[in-house]
């Protein structure tokens, strides 16, 4: 199987370049890989020999593959794709950006979750696969089990999202502002005797000035959060809250029988993994012990945390799970509403299950077939 490789040096392609080697992926493919800026550089390091990096726009060459993988962005799926197609090229492709997200001709791979739509997918002959929004993809990866036992009327997630989202610029950004903030303040933190309200008012006058680095995100960061991520519909939602449903829906292959999701997407400053408080409403009230369960087995990856201080703090932050395959989640617990109303706390690496991990097994998969 000849496999392109376009965006592999990028933050969510290196990602998926670093498992790929730790799952031994290259082994039995012949991977080519592409550039937009280096034509005839040297590609990644995968211990075997591999071509000089081609044109990631040579439709002719492109058209030779039997799948193209791109980490590369939206833009580049915009101007590739549609004449990669007009050309008659059949191959698959597989794809982190969200352009083609909710086309008819594309199935939205998360097959922990989802197994079952994209093998009827490849049997039907689509070709067009594409990973789900990171947060709708940890939030699945957490919770699937509940979905897919029936059991969910609708969720609210509350999102805590974190700065790798937004790209790897809005990473160094981030430890920028928090660098700047502490550098401001140093004389004063350093001296036990110093005022804290004098320290915070120091603070605050420095994260609304115009030292602090905001070119990324546009407002300060550290110290504050940002609640609003991605661009604003008229609906009054932003696009990040849009996906949840309609990706969601679109993943379990709901139908007629919509589930609604819906919430508001914060940014916060954690590196990179996305956090979600939920809450959802069951269609009947079942026991704790039996939702735990349902939950516990419906991947490999999912983890449940005791709802319990200690382990709590332990396990379900972004700075125990950063880097992690697993998905844990925890404070399940029954709310004050009724018997029907579930809480749940979730973090997830969304470089991984949130990104690269979906394409990685979804080339197996095609491999596997
Ligand atoms: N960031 C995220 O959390 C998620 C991103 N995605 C999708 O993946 C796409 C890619 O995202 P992301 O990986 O963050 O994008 P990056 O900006 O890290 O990389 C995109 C491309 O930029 C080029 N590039 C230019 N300068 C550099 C540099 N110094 N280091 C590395 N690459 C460089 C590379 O192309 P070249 O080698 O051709 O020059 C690279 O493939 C997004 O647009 C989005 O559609 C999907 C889910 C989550
Ligand atoms: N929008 C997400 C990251 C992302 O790339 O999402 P999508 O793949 O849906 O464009 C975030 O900012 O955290």
């Amino acid at each position: 199987m000849k496999v392109g490789f376009v965006g592999w040096r990028g933050m969510v392609g290196s990602v998926l370049m670093e498992r790929m080697l730790v799952e031994n992926d290259f082994a039995d493919i012949e991977p080519i890989f592409f550039t937009t800026s280096n034509v005839g550089g040297q590609g990644p390091s995968i211990g075997k020999d591999i071509p000089a990096l081609k044109d990631a726009h040579d439709i002719t060459e492109l058209k030779s593959l039997d799948a193209i993988v791109s980490c590369q962005g939206g833009d580049y799926t915009k101007a590739v794709f549609a004449d990669l197609r007009a050309a008659g090229w059949q191959g698959y492709w597989i794809d982190a950006a969200s352009s083609l997200r909710m086309d008819d001709e594309a199935i939205i791979v998360l097959d922990p979750v989802n197994d079952q739509v994209i093998r009827d997918g490849l049997s039907q002959g689509v070709k067009n696969y594409i990973g789900g929004n990171c947060t709708v993809s940890l939030m699945l990866m957490a919770i699937g089990g509940l979905f897919n036992a029936g059991l969910v009327e609708w969720v609210s997630a509350m999102t805590y999202q974190a700065a790798s989202g937004a790209g790897a610029k809005n990473m160094r950004e981030l430890i920028s502002q928090m660098g700047a903030i502490e550098h401001n303040v140093a004389d004063k933190l350093a001296d036990p005797a110093s005022a804290i309200l004098d320290i915070d008012r120091q603070v605050a006058d420095f994260i609304r000035g115009d030292e602090l680095p905001t070119d990324q995100f546009g407002a300060p960061l550290a110290g504050s959060l940002l609640p609003w991520i991605d661009v604003q519909l008229e609906n009054g939602q932003s696009k990040e809250e849009w996906k949840a449903q309609v990706e969601t829906n679109k993943i379990l292959r709901t139908g007629d029988d919509l589930i609604p999701v819906d919430g508001t997407c914060v940014r916060i400053g954690a590196m990179r993994c996305h956090s979600q408080a939920l809450t959802i409403k069951l269609k009947k009230d079942i026991p704790m012990v039996e939702i735990e369960s349902i939950i516990a087995n419906a991947n490999d990856w999912v983890k449940v945390v005791p709802n319990d201080r200690d382990v709590t703090l332990q396990e379900l932050t972004p700075a125990a799970v950063t880097g992690q395959l697993h998905v844990p989640v925890g404070r399940l617990r029954k709310m004050n509403m009724g018997g029907e109303y579930l809480n749940a706390f979730t973090v997830g690496d969304q470089l991984l299950w949130g990104a690269a991990e979906p394409l990685r097994r979804m080339l197996r998969i095609l491999r596997e077939a």
